[in-house]
């Protein structure tokens, strides 16, 4: 059944590139608030069905509702902060002016802009490195620079693909307590992670393989109803042979 206050909403979604169909039949809610994890073996599908819940795809087949309106709308992009799996940055301009770019296209200026290039980036501890050229920056440090960017104008929804590869145990953690702040003053959060303390972390999880959605629950009850100890465990089993 819909619930009429989901943030997400997908409908018997699928997704074909030519004959290959990497999606399929994705039925699935998020609801406001909720930290939603995508786990699923490399090339099952993560990275196409978030593309396709942030709007940068179009589905094949079905439906994909956010906050009530039907993808992909360019309009949203105000409400979704999207961060990619490789990092979208303009290598030979300094992370001021690449969050200042972003900034302009979100249309914060004047001191609103400066105050939020500020705080978010000591939200990712690179305050310092404000007047760095990018190319300078380690893989880390450009990992960090793109979620600052995906929240400067502080979205409702965050979708993230692999926020944290590249980026140190403490770092992560850092991001990590403040994605829960965000979390708990109402942002909802979908990412897709291969990192099994991370997924732990999530309200719910959806396990997918092949382009098919093959369970959604808590992590507990994911742990519970493979009959397995550990998410990683029950990241196997309905990842691969489900033995
Ligand atoms: N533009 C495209 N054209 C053709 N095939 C594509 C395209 N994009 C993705 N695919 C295929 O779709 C499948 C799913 O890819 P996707 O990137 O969504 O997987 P993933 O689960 O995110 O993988 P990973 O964890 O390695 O990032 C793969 O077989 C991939 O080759």
């Amino acid at each position: 059944m819909t619930h009429p206050t989901s943030v997400i909403n997908v409908s018997h979604a699928g997704k074909k590139f030519g004959a290959k169909s990497v999606l399929e039949d994705i039925t699935l809610e998020v609801q406001p608030g909720e930290t939603f994890g995508l786990l699923g073996p490399s090339g099952s599908g993560k990275t196409t069905l978030v593309k396709l819940l942030s709007g940068i795809d179009e589905a094949s087949s079905g439906e994909i509702h956010v906050f009530g309106t039907l993808m992909p709308k360019l309009s949203m992009l105000n409400r979704i902060g999207y961060m990619a799996q490789s990092d979208a940055l303009y290598t030979e301009l300094s992370a001021l002016e690449n969050l200042q770019f972003f900034a302009a296209i979100y249309g914060l200026n004047g001191s609103r802009r400066r105050q939020r290039i500020a705080e978010v980036m000591e939200l990712v501890a690179l305050s310092d490195h404000l007047h760095k050229r990018v190319d300078q920056y380690s893989g880390g440090m450009k990992r960090r620079l793109s979620l600052a960017i995906t929240l400067l104008h502080e979205p409702s929804l965050l979708i993230l693909d692999e926020p944290t590869v590249g980026i140190d145990p403490l770092l992560r953690k850092s991001i990590w307590d403040e994605l829960k702040i965000l979390n708990t003053k109402g942002t909802t959060i979908v990412m897709t992670t291969h990192v099994m303390d991370e997924a732990e972390k999530c309200h719910r999880l959806g396990m997918i393989r092949d382009g098919q959605l093959l369970a959604v629950d808590t992590p507990e009850a994911l742990i519970q109803n493979a009959g397995k100890n550990s998410i990683e465990e029950a990241f196997i089993y309905y990842g691969g042979g489900q033995s």
